[in-house]
């Protein structure tokens, strides 16, 4: 039967765009169907990764310069810089992504159309553009790449001027002198140390008692404590009762309570709120019933290992199919979901990734942490490398830091990395590909590195972790043990 199209892909985020570039490799015939009228990218590249992380790298250039040859200056950044040319820098930044996008998707030859898309059956989608048109497509597979957009509050209104959220946000028009975040999440800690480099005093309240949960407990000590240091104030655990604006003194009032011990109401008053309490998927409205999709209570869809939902012609990759929803899986899953589909072997993807968080430093970790290896009865041992202890660290004036492995004791397997400070997104990739490959953290003393460099707090850390082992006699005693046996 002939069709228009191999897969017609809704939505061009990092899913939808893996997609229609690995399909088009496949020599197949993809259309993806945007309903932003200018954009492609999504969250990637407009409203979430993108645009948050190049503000953060303005912020942080601003910081960096202050430590390191403004330490006498009084004058905060926000009187010293612009929000308007952080927000300019961000701009150019998008511009050429989304320029990047849409050059590879035309020489890829990926049609692209605009316009709301819907499912019709299994192979039909309908499109419906801003000025009310429609049209159907067909194809023998569809891929839902719909993304997520921001939960709303219940008790107040994001007005997009005192009170934001993850778009507006992007928006401001100059550095706030005071800035309370609602939420505990990852964004939540990120905007809070982009702010915070640019002077802006920074409150995080939030529902959840513990944020981060899955950190390792040294470096969440360690995320503590630069916190504490950047007088960033967090209020965990508490309900927010609403926030509103006073014309009278010009300030917004957040008024909140604690969920335990002393439920009196507390007011904070600040310049500008930041609502960051979750993103929910976009999968209502897009005709999922038609086809008999059925989605979780959260509004996810299920997929299979190569994101096919029940739906034998229907694939689903990205935000709407839930955990770990961020841009880096994102990518992975539109390309498996396009192997899948065209029948191509992918190689296996290992289930454990890394997760990057862009505070200012950074945190980053793959693998099992010490807790929960404790936990599960496992014999291990730690190494750890303080950022204070690294050359490269003292040279650019980073050395707030830790690098931290946890290795099993009597074979060395390497099982986790977790490290706090510069460029930890980055570097933990050195440890992903050891774990990968099933290697042990004698790799880190065996190899020689380059000099100076942050990556050579492996080395540091295996070297302390390796010499714990030894001391504590575990090896001498695994040599005795084999020396009697045989
Ligand atoms: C502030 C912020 C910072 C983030 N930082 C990071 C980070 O540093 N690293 C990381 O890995 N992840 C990060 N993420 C998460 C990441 O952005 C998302 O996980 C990722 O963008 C999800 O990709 P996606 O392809 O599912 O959808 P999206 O990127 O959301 O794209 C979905 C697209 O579908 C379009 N669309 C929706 N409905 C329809 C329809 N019916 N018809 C046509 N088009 C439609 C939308 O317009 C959009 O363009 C961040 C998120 C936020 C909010
Ligand atoms: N560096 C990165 O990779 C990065 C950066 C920013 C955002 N993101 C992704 O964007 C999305 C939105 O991030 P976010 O931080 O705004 O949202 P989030 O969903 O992680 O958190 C939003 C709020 O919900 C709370 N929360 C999260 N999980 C909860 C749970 N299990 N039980 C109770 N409360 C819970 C959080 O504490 C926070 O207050 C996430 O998928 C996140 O992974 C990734």
């Amino acid at each position: 039967m002939s069709r228009d199209y191999d897969v017609i892909i809704i939505g061009s985020g990092p899913a939808g765009f893996s997609c229609a570039m690995q399909s088009s490799k496949f020599d197949k015939r993809a259309l993806v169907v945007e309903s932003h009228e200018k954009y492609l990218g999504g969250t990637w590249i407009n409203t979430g990764t993108v645009p948050s992380k190049a503000l953060r790298e303005a912020a942080k250039t601003i910081l960096d310069f202050n430590s390191q040859f403004n330490k006498e200056d009084t004058q905060k950044p926000y009187d010293r810089f612009k929000m308007e040319d952080l927000l300019q820098y961000k701009d150019e930044i998008l511009e050429k992504e989304n320029l990047r996008a849409k050059n590879d998707l035309i020489k890829n030859e990926v049609d692209v159309v605009r316009g709301f898309g819907k499912i019709v059956d299994e192979n039909t989608v309908e499109v419906e553009t801003h000025i009310g048109t429609k049209q159907t497509y067909t194809a023998k597979y569809i891929l839902i790449c719909t993304g997520s957009s921001p939960v709303n509050p219940d008790k107040f209104e994001i007005d997009n001027d005192k009170i934001l959220d993850y778009k507006s946000i992007l928006n401001l028009t100059h550095i706030p002198r005071r800035l309370v975040i609602i939420g505990t999440g990852v964004n939540a800690l990120e905007y809070a140390t982009t702010f915070s480099a640019l002077g802006t005093r920074i409150t995080i309240i939030g529902e959840r008692e513990e944020f981060l949960t899955f950190l390792d407990h040294e470096v969440k000590e360690h995320l503590h404590k630069i916190l504490a240091e950047k007088n960033i104030r967090i209020h965990p655990g508490v309900t927010v009762e609403d926030v509103n604006f006073n014309p009278l003194n010009t300030t917004t009032e957040v008024r909140f309570r604690n969920k335990k011990g002393d439920k009196r109401l507390q007011v904070i008053e600040t310049e500008h709120v930041l609502y960051l309490e979750g993103r929910k998927p976009n999968t209502d409205k897009i005709g999922l019933e038609k086809v008999g999709i059925e989605t979780d209570e959260r509004g996810f869809i299920h997929v299979n290992d190569s994101y096919k939902t029940e739906v034998d012609t229907v694939y689903a990759a990205g935000d709407v199919v839930g955990f770990p929803r961020l841009a880096s899986a994102s990518f992975s899953q539109g390309r498996l979901a396009a192997c899948s589909m065209f029948g191509i072997p992918a190689l296996e993807t290992p289930d454990q990734i890394p997760y990057g968080i862009y505070t200012i430093p950074e945190i980053s970790n793959i693998g099992i942490n010490e807790r929960d290896a404790r936990e599960k009865g496992l014999d291990v041992t730690v190494g750890r490398a303080y950022f204070k202890n690294n050359a490269k660290a003292d040279m650019t004036n980073q050395d707030e830091g830790l690098l931290k492995l946890v290795f099993d004791t009597e074979t060395l397997k390497l099982l986790g990395v977790h490290i706090i400070g510069e460029q930890a997104s980055n570097l933990i990739h050195l440890g992903q590909a050891v774990i990968s490959y099933g290697g042990d953290v004698r790799y880190f003393i065996q190899h020689v590195m380059n000099y100076p460099t942050l990556s050579e707090a492996y080395k540091i850390a295996a070297f302390n972790g390796v010499n714990r082992v030894y001391k504590a006699g575990v090896k001498y005693k695994n040599i005795l043990e084999n020396n009697n046996s045989g």
